[in-house]
């Protein structure tokens, strides 16, 4: 996804030059700790979102959680290439496995 991508460039952009009045540079600046507690609230408001809001407001929480996860990840270095190549065994995988799977014989 083209927004992500650009998203996380941003926040390890921010990594290597800290700026004033960043909201990622605060982070940052704060440490794991702070990120962490910010993955942990955004994360329980996505599931309040799923459970009591509308689907507007359920998007604006998933892009919340999705942006401190990447803080998440250049903190960790953790690139983007990492997760997809991951998913992509994972694919694998399962595709792997659905192709050893015995067909269902109806009676
Ligand atoms: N996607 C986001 C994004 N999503 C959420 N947020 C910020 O996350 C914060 C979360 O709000 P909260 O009310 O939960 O938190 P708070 O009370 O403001 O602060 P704390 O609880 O952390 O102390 C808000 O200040 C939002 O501005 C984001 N800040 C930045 N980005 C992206 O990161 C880029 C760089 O932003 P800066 O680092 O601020 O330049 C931006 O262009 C955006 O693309």
């Amino acid at each position: 996804m083209k927004a992500l991508e650009r998203d996380y460039q941003t926040v390890v952009e921010r990594k290597a030059n800290p700026e004033e009045g960043s909201y990622t540079t605060y982070l940052y600046n704060k440490g794991l700790e702070k990120i962490l507690k910010k993955v942990g609230e955004e994360s329980t408001e996505v599931v309040i979102a799923a459970l009591s809001q509308s689907k507007e407001e359920l998007i604006g929480e998933i892009c919340d959680l999705s942006y401190h996860v990447l803080v998440l990840m250049a903190e960790k270095g953790i690139t983007l290439e990492d997760v997809e190549a991951e998913l992509d065994r994972r694919a694998e995988k399962q595709h792997n496995l659905k192709a050893e799977r015995k067909p269902i014989v109806n009676r």
